[in-house]
């Protein structure tokens, strides 16, 4: 058993402003609960980063950003890793745990742009900057007189994109701009309605070694409950869809003392196909309330509109 509380707690980080004020967050709240705890924070720079230029999805996914994370937890240089849960996979690599859900801030997508106030106001032909094929849908759904292109990038290098003009506008998590300070940049909030979150949108989660029982003691009183049952009921949708970057889907819950309420989406990427369900259960079995909504979505015949991912994907790699 190692001591408790800890005396030196590592925190290692991407090295991005966003990755960076999560983890100062972090520091930050530790260091409130335990104030005679030193906290240092591990800068590296991930090959997710490295790869920008090329998508995501066909260099290794997700677990791209997190994977030199793990290697400096797994060599004992670091404690514990900052996650936004959006960009967590659905399994860890064995030897990890999610130990802490943090408390959820602004799960909606955000309307970004310096000349109109909203999609509405947009202009037939004009071109609004997203990576998400999520939002992509959404876009191309409701809107099909705009043109949706890719956006990546981190965050400042995505708003510097758009005012030199390469979009009109984009689409970004609200989160992540209240975050670093650059919430004056948002024009219209996305109400769940128009576009419904990402599983895990505006919650971030801790990642330390399995095992580390003294640890996830001791960071306990960052976890809340609430959040933490809403990301178990969207992910478990995710996972039944064996989510990757490949397929626009969406799923939001919210948490009202014992009840659950999850609503999902799943569609092609061009929109032109799409189902969604919801459902209220109790806040015990959100997995179980994420297998149901699942079983609706397919029951909304969400296995053709995978398979017509599938073959959107496919046509556009070759
Ligand atoms: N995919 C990138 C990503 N992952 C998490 C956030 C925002 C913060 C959050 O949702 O926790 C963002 C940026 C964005 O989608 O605009």
């Amino acid at each position: 058993m190692k001591e408790f509380p800890p005396s030196k707690i590592v925190i290692v980080s991407r090295e991005s402003r966003l990755a960076m004020w999560q983890a100062e967050h972090v520091r930050d709240r530790i260091q409130a609960l335990y104030p005679q705890c030193s906290i240092s924070i591990l800068g590296t720079t991930t090959r997710g980063d490295q790869i920008l230029d090329r998508t995501l999805s066909k260099v290794g996914g997700k677990g791209l950003f997190v994977k030199e994370l793990e290697v400096a937890m797994a060599e004992g240089r670091a404690d514990l890793a900052v996650h936004c849960l959006k960009d967590m996979p659905m399994e860890l690599p064995e030897g990890f745990e999610l130990a802490v859900i943090m408390e959820r801030e602004d799960p909606r997508d955000a309307f970004v742009s310096n000349d109109y106030a909203s999609l509405d106001a947009l202009p037939a032909g004009a071109i609004v900057g997203t990576s998400s094929l999520r939002r992509q849908a959404m876009i191309a759904a409701r809107y099909p007189h705009l043109v949706v292109k890719p956006l990546r990038g981190n965050l400042d290098t995505r708003l510097s994109k758009l005012d030199r003009g390469d979009y009109a506008a984009i689409i970004l998590a609200v989160a992540g701009l209240n975050r670093l300070g650059l919430k004056q940049r948002i024009r219209f909030y996305l109400e769940p309605e128009q576009s419904l979150p990402s599983p895990g949108q505006g919650t971030l989660a801790i990642e330390i070694p399995a095992g580390r029982e003294e640890l996830r003691r001791f960071l306990a009183p960052l976890h809340d409950e609430a959040a933490a049952v809403a990301s178990a009921a969207e992910r478990s949708v995710s996972r039944i869809f064996g989510a990757s970057c490949q397929i626009p889907l969406a799923a939001y819950a919210t948490v009202d003392g014992a009840r659950v309420r999850l609503r999902a989406m799943i569609a092609t990427p061009d929109g032109s196909r799409s189902a969604a369900a919801e459902a209220e259960g109790s806040a015990d079995a959100p997995e179980a309330l994420g297998e149901q909504v699942a079983a609706l979505l397919k029951a909304k015949d969400a296995d053709a509109i995978l398979a017509a991912c599938k073959a959107q994907a496919d046509a556009e790699s070759s």
